[in-house]
């Protein structure tokens, strides 16, 4: 069975100054999750929060009553560390930790003189720590970064090691507002063919007039920040962006 239409804001684009209210005026337009982009500077070149502001937004946003369900944080690590957060947001609220490939097996990290020992990890064992914390476990890569790499990861037989989602960016991340990518959907595509029921995350560049493309290859969950955030009406966006992903889902 095809996985439904998970409709995920990237709260990159909410107004900072009031952010309880807009997560949870979102989780009210419609949304599913919110989409947590964690920033540390030296993984992208952009530096937005870390886990006191996720436990303060948690407060404003009830927990997931089931596995995916509405009000899920969706935190994207986009940090050079991903092991070392895990508890940390965990105890924020966090519900599924997504890091970075590139993160997770990059020596450059594990070889500064400030990492940490917990610096470098292979993605699987990532992944079974992840949930041995109680948190969904994602892996993201960026569109640099081939789908080839991931092959191995999703074909594990333990399922303490296998990704509950696969993120692939439409843009290079770091920032908002960037024009999406429609190289990277063939990525989508091949992961759809393999894996039927897998949880294909994009982001970056999605909205109204991007959607289509990125529902046709496949992707199921959707992350949007300045078309919803910047949108008169979030809540026909958030519609119209769940539509076309249903829409396309196999009619039993
Ligand atoms: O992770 C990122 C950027 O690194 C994204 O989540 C963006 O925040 C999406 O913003 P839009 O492209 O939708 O404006």
């Amino acid at each position: 069975m095809a996985p439904p239409a998970i409709i995920a804001p990237s709260i990159l684009s909410a107004d900072f100054g009031a952010l309880g209210k807009e997560c949870s005026d979102t989780i009210n337009n419609g949304a599913d999750w919110l989409h947590v982009d964690i920033m540390d500077g030296h993984f992208v070149p952009n530096i937005t929060f870390g886990a006191p502001v996720v436990t303060k937004i948690r407060s404003h946003v009830a927990k997931p009553t089931e596995k995916h369900g509405k009000g899920t944080f969706d935190c994207h690590m986009m940090i050079a560390e991903p092991k070392k957060w895990v508890k940390e947001f965990k105890n924020a609220g966090c519900d599924l930790y997504c890091f970075h490939y590139e993160a997770a097996i990059s020596s450059t990290a594990a070889e500064s003189p400030e990492a940490t020992s917990d610096a470098k990890t292979s993605p699987k064992e990532l992944i079974r720590y992840i949930h041995d914390q109680g948190m969904l476990a994602g892996i993201a890569i960026k569109p640099d970064t081939k789908v080839d790499v991931l092959w191995d990861i999703l074909e594990t037989k333990d399922e303490k090691e296998k990704p509950d989602m696969v993120l692939i960016m439409t843009v290079h991340p770091g920032f908002g507002g960037q024009k999406f990518m429609a190289s990277e959907l063939p990525k989508v595509a091949a992961l759809r063919q393999r894996y039927p029921e897998l949880n294909i995350e994009v982001d970056g560049g999605l909205g109204p007039g991007t959607i289509d493309q990125a529902a046709d290859a496949g992707a199921n969950v959707i992350v949007a920040g300045s078309a919803v955030f910047g949108a008169k009406d979030p809540s026909e966006v958030i519609a119209k962006l769940r539509e076309a992903v249903e829409a396309r889902r196999p009619k039993l």
